[in-house]
C-alpha cells in the first residue's frame, strides 16, 4: 500500500467498483462516515467525555454527503450536531442527497447564507453552546476551481471564532480548498495559506498526493486512512484500463534492507571492490567539508572505497580530517579525466563545495563523457544557471541530479514558475508534475529536495520521500544534510544499486537518521547513525 493516488486514479478505483458491482456509492458513502467517526474517537477520546456538541460544515457534493453522514452516526451516538450546507439541498448528487434527507429526520440543517450569524449568535460563543468538534465536509476530491470568496471568509471567521485548540477540526478526505493532486491551496486571489487548518483529516482506501505534497501536511494535521472497503487488486486484475492508469501511480519511498546487506545469498560479494569505489569531487582550500561529508555519508552506506579528488592546495586540509576515505590530487578536468582512467571508479559525486564557474563545469562534462553513475548537486548545478541546455545534451539515464527548490529554479525556470504561480484550477500542477517534466527534459533523475522530496525519471518511475506527519524530520533543515544525501546516493551507485532505486533508498535512510538523533543534529552526525538504521530495519 505504497501508492498515492490522485483524485483521478481514486475516481477510476471507484467507478471500477461501481461497474463491476462490487459496491455501491451509498454503501462506500456510510463506509466513509463511520471510518471518520471511528478515526475521530480513537484520535480524541476526551471528545465522548466532554459536552459533545459538532458542527458539520457540509458542501455541495459527495464530501458533503460523507458530512450528512458523518453528522447522523454522531447524532445516533448522542452527540448534538448541527450541519450547514454550502449549496442546495436539490442539487446534492443522489448518494448525498440522500444522506442529506436521512440527516435531516434527525437534526438541522442551517443554509450557508445564515451561516456567519448562525455562528455568531448561535453556536459561535465559547459558552456552553461552543461546538468541541468541527467536521469540514466542503470539498474533496472534487475541488476543481479555488474557494469563493465569501466561502473563504466564512472559513476564516470560523477560524477566529473557534481558534485551533478549542475546538477539535477534522476535514473529511481533504481539508477544503486543498488540491488533492497537489498540495496547493484553491483559494481566492494571491494567499497561500488554507483558511482552516486541521487536527486530523480522515482519507479513504489510500492518501492522495495532496495529503504530502506542499501544504499538504501543514493543512491537514494528522492524517488517517479510512479502509472503505475496495479491494484495489481485485479490482485492478478485473480491468486492465484500471491497471495502466495505476501503473503510472507514484509510490511512497520505503527500506529495501535486501538491497544494503553485504554478504550472503543474495549479495555473496565478500571483496571491498565488490562492492564499488565512489568518488567524491571537492573543492579548494576552505570548502573541501562539503565533499568530506558526502565522502562519509558514501563509505558508511556501504560502498567498498571512496575516494575524495581534492586540488593540490587542498589536500593537506583533507588529510588531516581523512581517515578511510582515500584522497587523490585532483587541479580540474584534465586531471579529473586522468582519475577517471580507473574502471574501478564507478560513481561520481560533484558539486558539494565545488565553486561555481567554468572549472567546475569542465569536469561536470568529464565526469558525464566518462558515462559512470554520476550524482550532480550543489554547485555543479548552479554552474549551469542560464546556460541549462549545455548540461542537459550531456546527461544520461544513469546521472542523478539533486537540486534543492534554488537550485531546480535556476536550471527550470519555467518549470518553477508553474509550480509557484497562484493556483488558479483544479488539480493544480504540483511537484510531481515538476519532477516529471524536469526528468524528461534532463533525460536523467531528478530529485528535487524538501519534506516532501519528489524524484523522478524521465517517463519512468516517479516516488515521493515524505518527511512528514508520524516520519517529520525538520532538524535535517541543517547546513550540509545535503551533501550527505548526495554521497549516500554515490555510495549506492557504487554498490551497483539502479539509480532510482538507490535515491529512494538514500533519501529514505536520510530521513530515518536525522528522526533518529533528533533536536540538535547536525550534518556530521548523518552517516554516523546509519549502522544504528540498518540494524533496525534488519540489514
Ligand atoms: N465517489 C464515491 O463514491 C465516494 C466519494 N466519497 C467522497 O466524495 C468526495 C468526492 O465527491 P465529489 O466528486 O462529489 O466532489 P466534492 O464533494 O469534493 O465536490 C464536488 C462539487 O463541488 C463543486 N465545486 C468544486 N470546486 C468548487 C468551488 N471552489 N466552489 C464551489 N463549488 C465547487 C463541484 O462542481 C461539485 O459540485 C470525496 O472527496 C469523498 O469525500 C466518499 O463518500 C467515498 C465514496
Ligand atoms: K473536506
Amino acid at each position: 500500500m505504497t501508492e498515492l493516488l490522485t483524485s483521478a486514479q481514486m475516481r477510476a478505483i471507484e467507478q471500477t467498483a461501481f461497474d463491476l458491482g462490487a459496491a455501491t456509492g451509498a454503501e462506500l458513502m456510510e463506509r466513509a462516515g463511520q471510518g471518520v467517526v471511528e478515526a475521530i474517537l480513537a484520535s480524541f477520546p476526551d471528545l465522548e467525555h466532554g459536552s459533545r456538541r459538532a458542527v458539520i460544515l457540509c458542501g455541495p457534493g459527495n464530501n458533503g454527503g460523507d458530512g450528512f453522514v458523518v453528522a447522523r452516526l454522531l447524532k445516533e451516538r448522542g452527540w448534538t450536531a448541527e450541519c450547514f450546507l454550502y449549496g442546495e439541498a436539490d442539487r446534492l448528487p443522489p448518494d448525498a442527497r440522500a444522506n442529506f434527507e436521512r440527516w435531516s429526520v434527525l437534526g438541522p440543517t442551517t443554509d450557508f447564507n445564515d451561516w456567519r450569524f448562525a455562528l455568531r449568535y448561535g453556536v459561535g460563543s465559547n459558552g456552553a453552546e461552543a461546538p468541541t468538534l468541527v467536521i469540514d465536509a466542503l470539498f474533496g476530491t472534487g475541488l476543481v476551481r479555488p474557494l469563493a470568496d465569501d466561502l473563504d471568509r466564512a472559513l476564516r471567521e470560523l477560524d477566529a471564532a473557534f481558534p485551533k485548540g478549542t475546538a477539535k477540526r477534522v476535514a473529511v478526505d481533504a481539508p477544503s480548498g486543498l488540491c488533492m493532486d497537489s498540495g496547493r491551496p484553491l483559494v481566492p486571489g494571491a494567499k497561500v495559506e488554507l483558511p482552516l487548518k486541521q487536527d486530523m483529516t480522515v482519507s479513504f482506501h489510500r492518501l492522495k498526493l495532496g495529503h504530502v505534497l506542499s501544504e499538504g501536511p501543514e493543512s491537514c494535521g494528522a492524517v488517517r486512512v479510512a479502509d472503505i472497503g475496495l479491494d484495489q487488486a481485485a479490482l485492478r486484475a478485473a480491468r486492465s484500463e484500471l491497471r495502466e492508469t495505476l501503473g503510472a501511480a507514484v509510490t511512497r519511498a520505503i527500506p529495501r534492507a535486501y538491497e544494503l546487506r553485504k554478504g550472503g545469498e543474495d549479495a555473496p560479494g565478500v571483496h571491498k571492490y565488490d562492492y564499488g569505489h565512489a568518488l567524491v569531487v571537492s573543492g579548494g582550500p576552505g570548502h573541501t567539508g562539503a565533499a568530506r561529508l558526502a565522502a562519509r555519508g558514501a563509505l558508511r552506506i556501504g560502498a567498498g572505497l571512496v575516494t575524495v579528488a581534492a586540488p593540490g592546495s587542498a589536500m593537506t586540509e583533507c588529510a588531516s580530517h581523512l581517515t578511510a576515505i582515500m584522497l587523490a590530487r585532483c587541479n580540474g578536468a584534465s586531471d579529473l579525466g586522468a582519475i577517471l582512467g580507473d574502471e574501478r571508479l564507478n560513481a561520481l559525486c560533484l558539486g558539494p563545495g565545488l565553486g561555481v564557474g567554468s572549472a567546475t563545469r569542465d569536469m561536470v562534462m568529464t565526469a558525464l563523457g566518462s558515462r559512470r553513475c554520476c550524482v550532480l548537486d550543489a554547485d555543479a548545478l548552479t554552474s549551469f544557471a542560464g546556460s541549462a541546455p549545455s548540461l542537459f545534451a550531456h546527461l544520461h539515464s544513469r546521472v542523478i541530479l539533486t537540486p534543492h527548490t534554488g537550485e531546480f529554479a535556476r536550471l527550470f525556470p519555467d518549470i518553477w514558475a508553474k509550480l509557484t504561480d497562484p493556483a488558479t484550477r483544479g488539480p493544480a500542477y504540483s511537484k510531481v508534475d515538476a519532477t516529471q517534466e524536469a526528468a524528461a527534459r534532463a533525460g536523467c533523475i531528478v530529485l528535487l529536495k524538501g519534506p516532501d522530496t519528489v524524484i523522478a525519471e524521465p517517463g519512468g518511475r516517479t516516488v515521493i520521500s515524505a518527511a512528514s506527519y508520524d516520519r517529520a524530520a525538520p532538524w535535517l533543515a541543517t547546513a550540509g544534510a545535503g551533501d550527505v544525501l548526495s554521497g549516500m546516493i554515490t555510495g549506492l551507485l557504487a554498490r551497483g544499486v539502479w539509480p532510482v532505486t538507490a535515491a529512494e533508498i538514500a533519501t529514505w535512510l536520510h530521513v530515518e537518521a536525522a528522526r533518529r538523533f533528533g533536536p540538535g543534529l547536525i550534518a556530521a552526525d548523518l552517516p554516523d547513525l546509519l549502522p544504528a538504521v540498518f540494524r533496525e530495519i534488519g540489514v
